[in-house]
């Protein structure tokens, strides 16, 4: 078994839907209100879980279209309804993993610059992370809308280091989904998979990266430490 590598990071970026915070209740109770709405099928939370991690627009287009068909006018109205209903329940039944309020008091602790690089949209992304009482560990939140690409772009994450001030060498990146991952791995960054969260469907561990992680405590055991 090869040993666990070691990352001389000066910063961490996490992903935020699956990584930092259980949202699906909260995404799939949005997503249902807006079907119900619309008069379409509902969707069970696991099929709504593998529709998470591209942003709201992909959530809903596959809510809309999955085995069924919806125009173009059709989702742009599905969309705007979603985020009146998100808007409402964004964080009513959100929870913290288990193991995030440590790990982040932990890293700053060692002074690192914290980071999240999220593909939901800033006006939830913000509220959420007030609400669920998280805001203030981050130097800087990167969304879905901040720039006009998201995860997989690796424009993102060198956004995030850009205003930390640190080299993408210097980072290390924590989400859930092939979409950390190859953001991360495009701007030469290393990247850790929780094990807990969303990855549209696809098992985790099938996915290239540096390492795994059943509960964030363990990307402590991958920190370089002076
Ligand atoms: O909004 C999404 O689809 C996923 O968001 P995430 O990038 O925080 O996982
Ligand atoms: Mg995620």
């Amino acid at each position: 078994m090869s040993a666990r590598p070691r990352f001389a990071a000066r910063a961490v970026l996490f992903d935020l839907d699956g990584t930092l915070l259980d949202t699906i209740t909260d995404l799939a109770d949005a997503a249902n209100l807006t079907l119900a709405e619309l008069g379409r099928p509902l969707r069970s939370q696991d099929e709504i879980h593998s529709f998470v991690g591209k942003g709201i627009p992909n959530l809903v287009r596959r809510c809309m279209t999955e085995g069924t068909q919806a125009s173009d006018a059709e989702i742009d109205v599905a969309i705007g309804v979603f985020r009146r209903h998100y808007a409402v329940v964004n964080g009513a039944r959100t929870r913290i993993y288990p193991g995030i309020t440590d790990t982040l008091d932990a890293m700053r602790a060692l002074g690192l610059k914290l980071a999240v690089v999220t593909n939901k949209a800033e006006a939830f992304s913000l509220p959420l992370l007030e609400r669920m009482g998280i805001a203030h560990h981050f130097d800087t939140v990167i969304s879905g809308d901040t720039l006009d690409v998201k995860k997989p772009d690796p424009a993102v994450v060198r956004l995030a280091c850009e205003r930390l001030g640190v080299a993408t060498a210097d980072a290390l990146m924590i989400g859930d989904s092939a979409n950390d991952a190859l953001a991360a791995q495009a701007a030469g960054m290393p990247v850790l998979l929780v094990t807990y969260g969303y990855s549209e469907g696809v098992p985790v561990d099938t996915i290239e990266c540096d390492g795994l992680l059943s509960i964030a405590t363990e990307a402590l055991q991958y920190i370089a430490t002076a």
